[in-house]
């Protein structure tokens, strides 16, 4: 059995059905990390587990011991679960240590090793115990935070989204030492977040919400690369997504007949899927593959060592591709380029 294992959780607000039959599985000491448009209801399923609010219906039960069926929850202090939220919501009038041992009943010398201890293991300098909430940074507040939601060894952590008022070199920074604690000291985490990136590098489980449901959830590499519709295709990343004629074992579209993977009953008509990095774009035909397809830029965004570049294609100017390609290529507005694709065509199913 699953260490988290929800079944057919419902929850409305009034009119709106925030949480509309959602299963999901988390393992032991594993990430899971939970995306979706705003609204679609991440944070109502987190604090669904956190024992904020009760179900309409449905089930809850975390290491074999149910936390919520229909209308009976278990008051969430009593769930042992930490959770960390976007600001951290630190006690403003308490110093570091009183915002880590807060409600711990042990004695103060217990208390203070461990607040030692817990400095230490998010990163933080044990000089800055006696510190207040604003005069540590953003990103030292939510290591507190995290510090403050370990100091009872939860057997599960929940996050939502504590790192997005971060910039992004703190960002990377802070998810890393978070998830480096999680990671040593077993503990099962779910993660709310808007940035694709931050979730498909953070996951071992991506499980992608849309409208209160849960639409897919797999490993981080198979979602991005077999999204179940075009929404949560182009919701994890940039995607080209052309209409195919699919037979034998073939698309055969505009970028010419691309192998896919399997394309089960449907055969015939159908949508695919291309991500840019399958595109390659050389300058010129010799340095092409065979087969390749004319091209003509008309649009270049320098990103640094990247560049996103707009293509339409030479036969069909109404197919337009975006791709990125080193920015040491530095292509010009209007210069014809030829491109070829590599790997296999994801069929939408
Ligand atoms: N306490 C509440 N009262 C009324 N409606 C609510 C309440 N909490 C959430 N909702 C509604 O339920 C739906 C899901 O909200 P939720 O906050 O779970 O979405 P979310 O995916 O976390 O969104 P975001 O990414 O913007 O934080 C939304 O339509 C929201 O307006």
């Amino acid at each position: 059995m699953s260490f988290v294992d929800i079944q057919a959780l419902r929850k409305r607000f009034g009119p709106v059905a925030a949480l509309d039959g959602v299963d999901l599985t988390v393992e032991r000491g594993s990430r899971t990390v939970v995306v979706g448009p705003s609204g679609c209801g991440k944070t109502t399923l987190l604090r669904l587990i956190a024992g904020f609010e009760a179900p309409d219906a449905g089930r809850i039960v975390i290491g074999g011991d149910t936390m919520a069926e229909g209308v009976t929850a278990m008051p969430a202090h009593k769930r042992n679960i930490g959770i960390v939220a976007q600001d951290g919501c630190l006690f403003p009038h308490l110093t570091v240590a009183g915002n880590i041992v807060f409600g711990m009943t042990e004695e103060q010398s217990v208390r203070r090793a461990r607040a030692a201890e817990l400095m230490e293991m998010v990163g933080l300098e044990r000089s800055m115990l006696s510190r207040r909430p604003d005069e540590l940074s953003g990103g030292q507040q939510q290591r507190v935070a995290l510090a403050r939601a370990l100091a009872r060894k939860p057997r599960l952590m929940l996050l939502d989204e504590p790192f997005s008022a971060l910039d992004t070199g703190l960002r990377a920074a802070t998810r890393k030492a978070v998830g480096d604690v999680l990671k040593a000291e077993g503990i099962a985490t779910l993660l709310v977040t808007h940035d694709q990136s931050e979730a498909l590098g953070f996951a071992d489980q991506l499980a992608v919400m849309r409208s209160g449901r849960l639409v897919q959830s797999g490993r981080p590499r198979d979602v991005y690369s077999r999204p179940a519709d075009p929404a949560t295709a182009a919701f994890l990343g940039e995607a080209v997504i052309l209409r195919a004629e699919l037979k034998d074992g073939h698309a055969h579209c505009v970028l010419g007949h691309l192998p896919v993977s399997a394309y089960g009953s449907s055969a015939g008509q159908g949508m695919i899927m291309l991500r840019p990095e399958q595109i390659n774009v050389a300058e010129q035909e010799s340095t092409a593959s065979e087969g390749a397809i004319r091209g003509r830029v008309v649009e270049t965004g320098f990103r640094g060592s990247t560049c996103d570049v707009r293509i339409v294609l030479r036969d069909d100017e109404n197919v337009v591709l975006n791709v990125e390609v080193a920015s040491s290529m530095d292509l010009a507005l209007g210069q014809e380029i030829y491109l070829n694709v590599t790997g296999e065509a994801h069929v939408f199913g």
